[in-house]
């Protein structure tokens, strides 16, 4: 068995960055940046109006009340041409340019005005209420970095910095394929020993959730031939998790036909818990981590070493794993060979403390603990006993 922090490097080493696409600015969101965003245009584009009222010039209007002729109009989209002289104003509208001699705006709350004059009742200093050029950004500057995750703020920047195409890496396609005669998908009327397949599910979404387009290749039963013509469907895919048969039972198959089928194993079993009979390969020209069946494994193991393959393969840093602390509310016996991952309840005591409440029981296969957990307490491999009160490392779902 191997340690957690190797096993990931070894997983890691297995992976590289994908090519990049292009893709339409609408089809964005969730993608990831493979190139700088940078602005094609300056923003605003001249100096304009923050305000609906007069531009005027700020000399004019250092005593009020005073009346100013009105000698045009500059709504957004428009502008006034001529330069404004003395004892003008210009009507104008926000996102107005301001004409050329103007150095602020009146609101018009502050007028009173017809077609021809406006009385300012205000004084205002220069620079009011006026947008410079270039305040949001100007030509050139970087607005979103390579390796972003696209929000819809990121792609509201993108826009605005008038680009309808954007870079970003391909999506990794993920191929999953459950094993086990007891599995069946949901909807379907389990026979009397089967379960449903939860990590089918688990998986795809979990895929989607890391960025990457999840492929399910269904259920293979416990049979060679089977599983090994449905594991061909991985062919041509970024990477195939398996999930189910890992163990050293007489049907777990996935090693065995597998490795007849060209897998070639980097490593199994790992000192980790849940996830000790974890698989790491290459099938052919496929990555496949074979990920342990209980629902609990497959899903903290996809944690572990999916993601972070998955981001690397989509340019971000791998390595970015937020563990924080906290204390535990009970004590805990010392631990084994194994790095434990316990699932747990969080919760702030009255100095502001976070805390974390292991569950009693950790058993691996139950989905609806993991589902009501908010962290996972990390149990580094033969920690000491730790007592209540002892600040332990977690890592928030
Ligand atoms: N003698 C030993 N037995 C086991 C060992 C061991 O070291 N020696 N390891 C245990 C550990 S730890 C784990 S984890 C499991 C994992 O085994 P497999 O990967 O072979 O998984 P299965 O046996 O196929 O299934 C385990 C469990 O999970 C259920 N399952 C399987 N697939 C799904 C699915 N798609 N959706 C929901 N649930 C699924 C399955 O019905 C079993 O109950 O092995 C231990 N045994
Ligand atoms: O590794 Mo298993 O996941 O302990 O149940």
């Amino acid at each position: 068995m191997i340690r957690v922090e190797e096993a990931l490097e070894r997983v890691l080493a297995g992976f590289t960055e994908l090519s990049p696409e292009t893709v339409s600015l609408h089809d964005g969101l969730g993608r990831v940046l493979a190139k700088d965003v940078k602005a094609r245009l300056t923003q605003p584009p001249s100096d304009v109006s923050a305000m609906d009222g007069f531009a005027v010039k700020s000399t004019d209007i250092q005593t009020v009340p005073v009346t100013l002729k009105i000698r045009g109009e500059a709504p957004a989209g428009g502008s006034y041409e001529a330069q404004l002289q003395d004892g003008e104003a210009v009507r104008i509208f926000t996102g107005g340019p301001v004409p050329f001699g103007a150095d602020c705006i009146v609101i018009q709350e502050n007028t009173d005005h017809d077609d021809i004059n406006v009385t300012v009742k205000q004084s205002e200093a220069p620079g009011r209420y006026i947008r410079p050029a270039g305040l949001d950004f100007s030509e050139g500057q970087i607005g979103l970095e390579k390796g972003t995750t696209l929000t819809a703020r990121d792609l509201a920047l993108a826009a605005a910095m008038n680009h309808p195409w954007l870079e970003v890496y391909r999506k990794p396609k993920v191929a999953i394929l459950a094993t086990g005669n007891e599995v069946v998908l949901p909807g379907v009327t389990p026979g009397p020993n089967q379960i449903i397949s939860s990590n089918t599910t688990a998986l795809m979404s979990f895929v989607r959730e890391c960025g990457g387009e999840p492929i399910s290749l269904g259920i293979a039963p416990d049979d060679k031939e089977a599983l090994s013509a449905m594991a061909k469907g991985a062919e041509g895919t970024d990477l195939l998790l398996t999930t189910g048969g890992a163990s050293v039972g007489d049907h777990d198959l996935v090693r065995s036909v597998l490795g007849e089928q060209g897998l070639e194993i980097d490593f199994w079993r790992i000192a980790m818990r849940p996830g000790k009979p974890l698989i790491f390969g290459k099938l052919g020209q496929t990555p496949m981590i074979g990920l342990p069946g209980n629902p609990v494994s497959t899903l903290v193991c996809a944690y572990i070493f999916a993601r972070p393959a998955l981001w690397k393969m989509t340019g971000r840093n791998p390595d970015n794993l937020q563990i924080e602390k906290a204390v535990l509310t009970q004590d805990l016996g010392e631990n084994d060979k194994r790095q434990d991952y316990l699932r747990a309840k969080l919760s702030t005591n009255s100095s502001g403390q976070l805390e974390a409440t292991p569950f009693d029981r950790q058993d691996s296969a139950m989905l609806n603990l993991l589902r009501k957990a908010d962290c996972l307490v990390i149990r580094a491999p033969f920690a000491s006993p730790a007592s209540k009160g002892t600040e332990v490392e977690i890592i928030r779902l």
